[in-house]
């Protein structure tokens, strides 16, 4: 059988598969096709015929496959031509691999005065798989003068993509370098002696060719070109040295140069030079001593590139700018591939590219180009159709969900927030309650402590459980609201562990305006209690704020009485002080509990301590016991559904919302449409959750997770209402309010502005009026119309939204969550109370 293709091999073979006369005929014109393509190829006639059947006649597929079977047997003839053993290659491969960058040169010098063929595993990195197929481990002679000059080091791969322009551009540049290289006269190559002889290669001598370098000026190269250089062409010695240490004039026995290393190498061995140059000495095959470090010949070989330049820069002292010109410019370098190679890749340029495809149609259409005026009439012809969303529907039945909740036998759940002045405790004491309930596991509490005491910040394990931010636990300061769920085999509860730093004040009433109750941290530590009680600490502020926001009990947690060494008299001390000062705003003795603790040891939190000192004078309930005795705030849950949303945030399905939220009133079943406040969507309620379990609905004072479907996300904020369709909460502009003044530096008068709080929701105000001035404890009118408004008084007052928002809102009497304001200025908590009257709404959808 014949090797190479031939025209009569094509049917020399015998057909193995018997085919209809249809089928034949069309066999026969494909192979006819295939052959015409290949002609001249070394494709055997079995090979064709294989090819076509398997591309089922498939002209393109068969061409293709035939094209990588020749590449592969080409490769494979020269890699058997080689003398270099594939152990040898796999170290040079290993070697080139740590020692050079992706992307570095592959050629030839021309100004070497010998033809240095560049190992082949560059050119996987540089060029691809097809570059490597092409070019042989030694460069035969033959292949010299196929060799293509690149004009620049790294490859551009940008043509292999290019339009019609580029494909000109590269046809210039062809012409250009034929030319060239009928100029450049190659000399032959040079015997193995040359390369190891004492003279060194790059020596003037041996550059008998004028340098284009030697005509340049003397300048020193800038270091951010020479690092340049250096990353794109290795060595600088190699590059711009006048002597270049890889290749030494008398090379000494303390400092080996690459002669000297490579002198171990036997007369029968190859330095990894010769590898290198292999392809023009007659020497037998090349035995490296893979052992010995001395064949790490990378080391000292120069690139071509570095050769040739080091030829041409004795001397020579150049610019950055000037050596960057040279080899951005100067067709220093081959890519190594084979003219036929040339030919194949020059063919893909041949056609328009598809660029110029869409240009020219878009050029010639109806006949004209187009012009300004047409793509203006193109554009107002294109009708933008809005994308509906599908609409979703939920088939359920609805359900009367007060009969529903009064027929299930449902936990109690109490919603508490915790709250005290910087550091008094409240994390490190929520962590411990969690892990004394069984909410946090073993691992995880000493994962926490693993981590926090890599930060040096051990104490703070427990307050990990509650601080979850990076930044809460670098600082170790709490930043904002965190919610944690548990039970008791009474009661489920919702923990709102609120900032105690009074930069974080606002978050502190988004948490307090969801709670029913509030549990108080206080620091027993010496000072640390006066601390936060007296001046500007937050003990009083978040003691007077939970107050104004309707909670209507509190307990205090005297913590840190560890440090006390469980003392009484301290307990006592803080208690009676404490007493007093919540009387006077408005928690009977009924409303206040106080119980010793330690939140870091877990004294009196779950469990009873076991302290004596501490047992030999309370004997009262621990936190759990005090919280579960709680007598739970009765809601309205047939009124309008009123919903405060806390958090807004997307699911796994794009289309749907998610949102977290608290009902204030009234309930929620799936399948309902409800309506958002302030933006007046409407929105179905898909899914609802309650602590992670799927529930048909739910009613007022649970925290629900729900999943929201036809509404778009912008519609939807956190501190917006969600609202019974038939009965939407006020969007007010103008309301009266009775508050409490909180300690000011200056009076409030007529025209101050503040930020007025409801839960998450805030907006600027004008204090429009101030209308009287009213008894603290029997609520008469002092004063009508006062002038100013000073500390600790009680006023009625009435406000307006600064610009064109609005607030929902409704009266305290009307919903208690949600007819509690805040108001602060500068940073500062300035007054607090009840919404009496909403004077002016937005009416306007
Ligand atoms: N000795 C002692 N140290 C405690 C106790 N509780 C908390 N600490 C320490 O007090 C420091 C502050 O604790 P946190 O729980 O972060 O205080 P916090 O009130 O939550 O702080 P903020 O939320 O940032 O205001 C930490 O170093 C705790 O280890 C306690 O009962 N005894």
């Amino acid at each position: 059988m014949a090797n190479y293709y031939d025209e009569d091999d094509l049917y020399d073979e015998e057909g193995e598969e018997s085919l209809g006369p249809e089928e034949q005929q069309q066999m026969d014109d494909t192979i006819a096709e295939v052959k015409k393509i290949l002609r001249g190829t070394s494709v055997t006639a079995s090979q064709v015929r294989d090819a076509v059947w398997d591309a089922y006649f498939d002209v393109d597929m068969a061409v293709k496959t035939l094209r990588d079977i020749l590449k592969k047997e080409e490769a494979k003839k020269r890699a058997a031509s080689s003398k270099v053993s594939p152990e040898e290659l796999a170290y040079a491969f290993r070697n080139c691999k740590s020692r050079r960058r992706s992307g570095h040169i592959v050629g030839v010098s021309q100004h070497s005065q010998r033809i240095r063929a560049t190992i082949t595993p560059f050119a996987i990195d540089s060029c691809g798989i097809s570059a490597f197929d092409g070019i042989p481990w030694r460069l035969p002679a033959y292949l010299k003068s196929e060799m293509i000059k690149c004009s620049t080091s790294q490859p551009k791969m940008g043509l292999l993509g290019g339009s019609s322009k580029l494909a000109a551009l590269a046809k210039a540049r062809a012409a250009k370098r034929q030319q060239e290289q009928q100029q450049t006269n190659l000399p032959p190559p040079e015997p193995m002696e040359d390369v190891r002889s004492s003279t060194p290669l790059d020596s003037p001598q041996r550059s008998p060719s004028p340098s284009p370098f030697q005509a340049l000026q003397t300048q020193t190269p800038t270091p951010s070109r020479l690092s340049r250089l250096l990353a794109d062409h290795g060595s600088a010695r190699n590059i711009l040295s006048n002597q270049s240490p890889s290749r030494p004039t008398s090379p000494t026995k303390d400092k080996p140069s690459l002669l000297s290393r490579n002198s171990n190498i036997s007369a029968n061995s190859s330095s990894p030079s010769s590898i290198i140059s292999a392809s023009h000495l007659s020497t037998p095959k090349p035995q490296i001593d893979l052992s010995s470090p001395s064949t790490m010949f990378f080391e000292d070989v120069p690139s071509g590139f570095a050769e040739s330049l080091n030829s041409n820069l004795s001397d020579t002292q150049l610019s950055a700018d000037e050596v960057w010109k040279l080899i951005a410019n100067h067709p220093l370098f081959y890519l190594p591939v084979t003219t036929k190679q040339a030919e194949e890749i020059s063919k893909n340029f041949n056609k328009p590219s598809p660029d110029d495809v869409v240009k020219e149609a878009q050029q010639t259409k109806g006949g004209t180009a187009k012009t300004g005026k047409n793509i203006d009439k193109d554009m107002r012809s294109l009708s933008i159709q809005e994308q509906v969303p599908t609409v979703v529907t939920v088939k359920q039945p609805k359900v009367d969900v007060a009969e529903q909740y009064a027929a299930t036998k449902r936990k109690p759940h109490i919603n508490f927030v915790v709250v005290g002045h910087v550091d008094a405790g409240k994390s490190t004491l929520m962590g411990r309650l969690m892990y004394d309930m069984g909410a946090i596991d073993e691992r995880t509490i000493n994962k926490y402590k693993r981590d926090s005491d890599k930060m040096g910040k051990g104490s703070f394990a427990f307050a990990w459980v509650m601080d979850q931010s990076e930044e809460e636990r670098e600082r170790g300061v709490t930043m904002d609201i965190a919610t944690s769920y548990f039970e008791s085999p009474k009661v489920s509860f919702t923990i709102l562990d609120a900032p105690g730093h009074k930069d974080f004040v606002p978050n502190m009433i988004a948490g307090a305006s969801e709670a029913d109750f509030a549990v108080l941290v206080v620091d027993s530590s010496p000072n640390a209690f006066e601390a936060g009680f007296l001046h500007s600490g937050q003990t009083k502020e978040h003691a007077l704020l939970v107050r104004s926001l309707g909670v209507q009990r509190i307990i205090v947690a005297v913590n840190k009485l560890d440090n006390m060494a469980w003392a009484e008299y301290r307990f006592t001390e803080i208690k009676d002080q404490l007493q007093v000062f919540l009387n006077s705003i408005g928690f009977t003795g009924s409303q206040t509990s106080f119980i010793p603790c330690s939140g870091l040891y877990g004294d009196n939190i779950v469990n009873k301590s076991a302290e004596e000192e501490l047992l030999s004078w309370y004997k009262g309930p621990t936190l759990l016991e005090e919280l579960e005795n709680l007598r739970l705030v009765q809601r309205d849950i047939k009124a309008p559904l009123r919903m405060s949303i806390t958090d807004v945030f997307r699911g796994t399905n794009s289309s749907l919302v998610n949102i977290a939220a608290r009902i204030n009133s009234g309930n929620v079943q799936t399948g309902e449409t409800t309506i958002v406040v302030p933006s007046m969507e409407s929105t179905l309620v898909k899914t609802i959750m309650i602590s992670n379990n799927l529930r048909d609905w739910a009613v007022a004072g649970d925290n629900v997770e729900l999943i929201l479907a036809n509404i778009d996300m912008m519609h939807l904020r956190a501190g917006d209402v969600m609202c019974s369709l038939s009965a939407p909460i006020k969007r007010a502009r103008i309301f009266t309010a009775r508050v409490i003044i909180f300690q000011l530096r200056i009076p409030l008068i007529k025209g101050s502005n503040a930020i007025v709080y409801r839960g998450r929701t805030t907006e600027a105000f004008k204090i429009t009026k101030l209308i009287s001035v009213l008894d603290k404890s029997t609520g008469k009118i002092l004063k009508s119309k006062p002038r100013h408004l000073a500390s600790g008084q009680s006023a009625i007052i009435e406000l307006e939204v600064i610009g064109k928002g609005c607030f929902p809102l409704e009266t305290f009497k009307e919903n208690k969550d949600l007819g509690r304001v805040v108001l602060r200025q500068d940073g500062n908590t300035v007054a607090a109370g009840v919404v009496e009257d909403v004077i002016s709404v937005v009416t306007d959808l």
